[in-house]
């Protein structure tokens, strides 16, 4: 639903203005990223990548959502292709945002957690999954975004925020995190028409 973002804050307005207007080169690569949890949320499941985007860094499970997918199938697909796990319960948390300085296109992360999940995780050609303490998390091999935000996943706290990065993908130059009603992350349009 185009215009609820500008509601929650007028940084987040600014950029569904821009995904929705003809004149902006800017468009958005919708995308998923899933944290799976120990059942009594002592750890969480992280990938370390080993090729592509974000090589070298641990990260949540996911990758590009495909246009006849919803952002949940998506998110379910990714997770068993990079870590050989299903969950049946996967839970909408967060919507991130991320820009990068001199690339029009805005990846936007659909960020789902779960504590139930089937299978034992399986090193893939993109993944070697990973346990880690939740008291111990890898912050400083891990994108720089992720220290803003983690605290929310775990603590079941339903965010939207919007990161703007240098070319580097090191600087953050920008940042916005708001905390929403978790109905609004499933209104959130996935593909923003230009109209
Ligand atoms: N925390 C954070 N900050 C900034 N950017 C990202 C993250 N986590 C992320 O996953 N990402 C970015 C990096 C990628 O563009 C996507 C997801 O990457 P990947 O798993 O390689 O997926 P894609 O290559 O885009 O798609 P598939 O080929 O796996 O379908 O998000």
């Amino acid at each position: 639903m185009i215009g609820r973002l500008a509601e929650v804050d007028p940084v987040l307005g600014e950029l569904e203005e821009e995904l929705g207007s003809l004149n902006s080169p800017k468009t958005v690569k919708p995308c998923t990223l899933a944290l799976i949890f120990k059942q009594d949320r002592s750890k969480v499941l992280l990938g370390y990548k080993k090729r592509g985007f974000g090589v070298g860094l641990y990260n949540g499970f996911g990758g590009k959502i495909q246009h006849e997918e919803s952002a949940l199938e998506g998110a379910k697909r990714e997770l068993e292709e990079e870590s050989g796990l299903t969950s049946e319960d996967l839970v909408k948390i967060g919507i991130l945002y991320f820009e990068f300085e001199s690339d029009p296109v805005i990846l936007t992360a659909h960020l789902y957690t779960s504590d139930r999940f089937n299978g034992v995780p399986v090193e893939t050609e993109e993944m070697r999954p990973e346990w880690f303490d939740i008291n111990n998390i890898p912050f400083t091999k891990m994108w720089n975004d992720d220290k803003y935000w983690f605290s929310f996943a775990v603590e079941n706290k339903p965010f939207i925020a919007r990161f703007s990065f240098k070319s580097d993908l090191k600087t953050i130059v920008r940042h916005n995190i708001n905390f929403v009603d978790p109905q609004l992350l499933n209104e959130v349009p996935i593909w923003y028409p230009k109209s």
